[in-house]
């Protein structure tokens, strides 16, 4: 179709089939957008697409290449483990260094390929878009599960944002805006897809929250038990959840 972006403009083509819990997931999909929502009730898979981006899961069957490298394909025997691939992860649940403050987690944790000076300015830069300055010097233990979450998640972006390669990183986020209040999501909402867009890092991320689908206006991969459904604008994709998640609203 003229003017649409191709699967050879892609960032990243996915196409895996594994079985996972009782989910059969058969999913294909290439991303285009800058930023691209995984969109489905919980147990669709959503999270098991992620970690097989990442490396951490092996697909029984399948190829996933990211701007032309292969990072697994299965019938050539080729796979790329998780430590050397360009994508930069943050799970569900928040795993920070106990024994350190915040700001050290956002700067010393992001392992290898980066060198603890080069993060520092990027880490005060990701402290303040996620409103941790004034939490720079607690401790994990001291933190709520929800400051703990924008912590892991901060640590990613900055990780993302210096991460040492030719190309960009894919940045993968699961449900990185969970046990946030209303107000504090929609700022970093905002702020966060200005400022990725501003350095081009690519975002896949995953949630269940149409809010929070509809508020990223990203393009959006509708999953249900393993399949696609749909992949497309985020108002045409999940059009009949919203029309349906108005009428509870005014029935209430
Ligand atoms: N290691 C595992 N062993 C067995 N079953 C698993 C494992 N990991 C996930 N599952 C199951 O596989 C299915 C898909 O899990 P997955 O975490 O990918 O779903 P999800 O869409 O991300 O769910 P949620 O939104 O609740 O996080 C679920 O039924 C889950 O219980």
């Amino acid at each position: 179709m003229e003017g649409r972006p191709t699967l050879s403009d892609s960032l990243l083509d996915v196409r895996m089939r594994h079985r996972v819990g009782g989910v059969a997931l058969d999913v294909e999909f290439g991303l285009t957008a800058p930023w691209t929502v995984l969109f489905g009730p919980s147990g669709s898979g959503k999270t098991t697409v992620l970690r097989a981006i990442a490396g951490f899961v092996r697909p029984a069957e399948g190829r996933i290449v990211k701007g032309g490298d292969v990072l697994i394909d299965t019938a050539a025997g080729e796979f790329v483990p998780a430590h050397r691939r360009p994508v930069r992860s943050a799970a569900q649940t928040a795993w920070l260094f106990p024994h350190k403050t915040v700001r050290w987690n956002l700067v010393y944790g992001n392992g290898w390929t980066t060198k603890p000076v080069d993060g520092m300015g990027v880490a005060e830069e990701v402290m303040s878009l996620f409103r941790l300055r004034e939490l720079a010097d607690r401790m994990p233990a001291d933190l709520s599960g929800g400051e703990r979450q924008r912590v892991s998640v901060a640590r990613t972006v900055v990780s993302a944002r210096t991460f040492r390669g030719a190309v960009c990183p894919l940045l993968l986020l699961d449900e990185p805006f969970t046990g946030l209040d209303a107000a504090l999501r929609d700022e970093l909402v905002i702020g966060l897809r200005e400022w990725l867009g501003l350095w081009k890092v690519p975002v896949l991320s995953v949630t269940h929250d149409l809010g929070e689908a509809f508020q990223l206006g990203a393009e959006v991969i509708k999953l249900a038990d393993g399949r696609i459904v749909e992949q497309g604008q985020v108002e045409v994709v999940l059009a009949e959840e919203r029309r349906r998640l108005l009428e509870r609203l005014r029935a209430e």
